[in-house]
């Protein structure tokens, strides 16, 4: 694996090779956090001796009694003040135990981290609150726990508790708090605090819908605040692609992405399709070797998997090809439904038809397929497949035999810089016409026309991509919440 200097460029590598690499704005601002070569590892008891002769028999043994975890692996990067940095990575990765070496909760086996200014941490619930205390002092408790005065407090109680919404409240013991409530204080607390460099696991920024609207708000505000700098723990990359500047993918307790957002949040993707697949292959030898039927499948069709052929992330010029397995061995016809599932915006996109794919073969067999996938912009699909045999009442219709639903879906994504992320169909393939000539086409879309009627020749940049008017930004906002 080759990395550059993250200071200097982006980077994403991945077996020695380079995925991308730019010069990041953030370059020129002081480093505010800098890891380095970071190693971190927890002994995981295995035998316990129960009396000193144990003990004693284990030590001529060389019996230890614990094995050693390395969870982190010489992590090593910096972070540049005014940045909204994005860790991701798979669960267990190692995520949550580097912010808390970096909160300076836990001490490094090897390496070191270097802070400058104020961190807030908001990574653990509970840490620095009191059920018997009220909402008040719980505030004043836990300013003081990060580092501020009295006085410092007093200036930002106000805004802390409008945050929360919680004005009614304060006086209240946290104990009688809803669940909702107790985060809502603390992630206020956390990110009102007048800290420099704040530190969230994103798993407990959680609230009702309003509250998260807000926090969506509070982070485009603080993104655009060169002071301020933001270490995210996200595994939304929406998230990342949204707010983050630059970020870095932890896998197994190494950074095997960093640099660009939109490279590490397609690794990440990408990381997760593979294991779903691997977690298919193997529910499907289960069901061979043991007769054990996962969810959505049967003794009638025991094996029925969907699973990519082509990468499973794509461009809209690209034709996705996909392959299903299945086992159906019951004289008859039977039949194949596939429908396709937008995972961002919910709802079902499209479906064949119950009885559009005929199957020709009985018994254990693979048929492949491919789908265009030029009308899209960009998402988050999941293709869903089930098997089907005529209804005995009514041989119009169909019966459902078996659904391929959890890692036995197949997952992809769209991610084409010359699309829209927010409308579900791209306007090089639908376009609404205005009738008579009070509306003048402009922008994207007249390009995209003249270049149809072959009047210029050039090609739509990337960054049109991101142009778009106020109104429509307003209307996609308004949607998305
Ligand atoms: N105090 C501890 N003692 C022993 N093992 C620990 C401790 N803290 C973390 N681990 C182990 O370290 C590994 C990494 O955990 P960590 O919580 O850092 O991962 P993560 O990437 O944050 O995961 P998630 O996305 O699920 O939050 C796990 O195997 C976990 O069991």
């Amino acid at each position: 694996m080759s990395e550059k200097n993250v200071t200097d460029n982006y980077t994403v590598s991945e077996n020695g090779q380079e995925l991308k690499t730019s010069k990041t704005p953030f370059a020129d601002a002081p480093v505010v956090l800098s890891v380095n070569h970071v190693g971190k590892s927890f002994k995981l008891p295995t035998e316990q001796a129960t009396g000193l002769k144990q003990a004693f028999i284990n030590w001529t043994k060389g019996i230890k009694g614990y094995k050693t975890q390395e969870v982190l692996k010489d992590i090593d990067f910096q972070v540049h003040q005014g940045e909204f940095f994005g860790i991701v990575g798979r669960n267990g990765g190692g995520k949550s135990t580097l912010l808390k070496i970096i909160s300076q909760i836990y001490y490094p086996n090897k390496g070191s981290v270097s802070v400058k200014g104020k961190l807030v941490p908001f990574i653990e619930l509970g840490v620095g609150f009191n059920p018997e205390l009220t909402g008040r002092e719980n505030v004043y408790l836990n300013g003081c726990l990060l580092g501020f005065t009295t006085e410092e407090i007093d200036a930002m109680y106000d805004d802390i508790v409008e945050f929360a919404e919680l004005e009614e409240f304060m006086d209240q013991k946290l104990k009688n708090y809803s669940s909702g409530m107790q985060v809502r204080l603390a992630f206020s607390v956390a990110i009102k605090a007048q800290g420099d460099i704040l530190v969230l696991d994103e798993v407990l920024a959680v609230g009702d819908e309003a509250f998260q609207r807000k926090c969506d708000d509070f982070f485009t505000e603080v993104k655009k605040d060169p002071t301020k700098t933001v270490i995210l723990v996200t595994h939304d990359m929406g998230s990342v692609k949204k707010y983050c500047t630059n970020a870095i993918m932890i896998q197994d307790g190494e950074i095997v992405a960093r640099g660009n957002t939109e490279s590490v949040a397609d690794r990440y993707t990408l990381a997760n399709i593979e294991a779903e697949k691997k977690k298919g292959e193997k529910a499907a030898a289960k069901v061979r070797e043991q007769g054990i039927y996962p969810n959505g499948l049967n003794e009638r069709c025991p094996i029925l998997r969907t699973y990519a052929e082509s990468g499973a992330v794509c461009k809209s010029s690209d034709t996705f090809r996909f392959a299903v397995e299945y086992q159906y061995d019951e004289p008859g016809d039977f039949y194949l439904a596939i429908a396709l599932h937008d995972i961002r915006r919910g709802g079902i996109t499209f479906d064949t038809g119950a009885k559009t794919f005929k199957m020709k073969e009985h018994g254990h067999h693979t048929v492949h397929f491919e789908m265009p996938l030029s009308l899209f912009n960009n998402g988050e699909f999941r293709l869903f497949t089930s098997l089907r045999t005529p209804s005995p009442a009514n041989p119009n219709n169909t019966d459902m035999v078996a659904v391929a639903v959890d890692e036995r879906a197949c997952t992809f994504v769209i991610r084409d810089p010359r699309n829209w992320d927010y409308a579900l169909i791209n306007n090089r393939v639908l376009q609404i016409e205005p009738v008579g000539d009070d509306v003048e086409i402009t922008g994207k879309v007249a390009q995209i026309e003249a270049q149809k009627k072959g009047k210029i020749g050039v090609s739509v940049a990337a960054d049109d991509a991101a142009e778009t008017t106020a109104a429509t930004d307003q209307a996609a906002k308004t949607e998305g919440k």
